[in-house]
């Protein structure tokens, strides 16, 4: 199983290259890498797993930050609807977005960043994802508030990018103007 020695951190190369495409079908190895990495943010919300390892919890997880520059993301929580997003996806992609932005009140933070970045992350409001999942499937999500800002943090690692990156030095704390702050 994975554990937080598996993540890299900051300075690490593969947190600021643009990742690989993954031939499809995955191969059984990628298949299995994309398993672990599901099963990994499942163990970080359960009470007992956290303790057991010592895991910093998550609600995704890209390759890249096990050093893996293959465009692989997993991804496990509940909006605010409860809708319940427990995916393992191949070359997930934005197809399109809102001009509107958004973001999370309290900032975000990153299992491969070991320091708190206080600022806020303006995320597109809205976003269409298309991807392959761990199935084989290709599947279209449209995403908003919670879950959009989620899926981009994790995209953003495929493309070595950051989530301080979006922080704006000058104003870190001032939301965007055109920005509705997710519930
Ligand atoms: C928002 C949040 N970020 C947590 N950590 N950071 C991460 O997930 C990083 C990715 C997130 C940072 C902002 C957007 C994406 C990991 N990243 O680096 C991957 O690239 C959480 F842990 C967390 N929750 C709320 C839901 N809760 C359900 C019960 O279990 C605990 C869990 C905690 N919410
Ligand atoms: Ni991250």
């Amino acid at each position: 199983m994975l554990t937080m020695k598996d993540i890299v951190r900051e300075g690490h190369e593969s947190l600021r290259i643009k990742a690989t495409k993954v031939n499809l079908p995955a191969t059984e190895e990628e298949k299995e890498l994309l398993t672990k990495m599901l099963q990994f943010i499942k163990n970080s919300q359960d009470e007992e797993m956290i303790e057991k390892y010592d895991l910093r919890s998550g609600v995704g997880l890209a390759a890249p930050q096990l050093g893996i520059s293959k465009r692989m993301i997993a991804v496990h929580f509940s909006d605010h609807n409860e809708r319940l997003y427990s995916y393992g996806l191949f070359n997930p992609r934005i197809i399109s977005h809102s001009v509107e932005q958004t973001y999370l009140p309290g900032g975000e933070g990153c299992l491969s960043v070991d320091r708190d970045v206080p600022g806020i992350v303006p995320r597109y409001a809205r976003i269409t994802v298309k991807a392959t999942t761990l199935e084989g499937e290709d599947i279209k999500l449209r995403l908003k508030g919670y879950a959009a800002v989620v899926f981009q943090h994790e995209i953003d690692h495929l493309n070595g990018v950051m989530f301080y990156d979006h922080i704006d030095k000058n104003d870190p704390m001032t939301p965007p103007d055109n920005a509705v702050s997710v519930d």
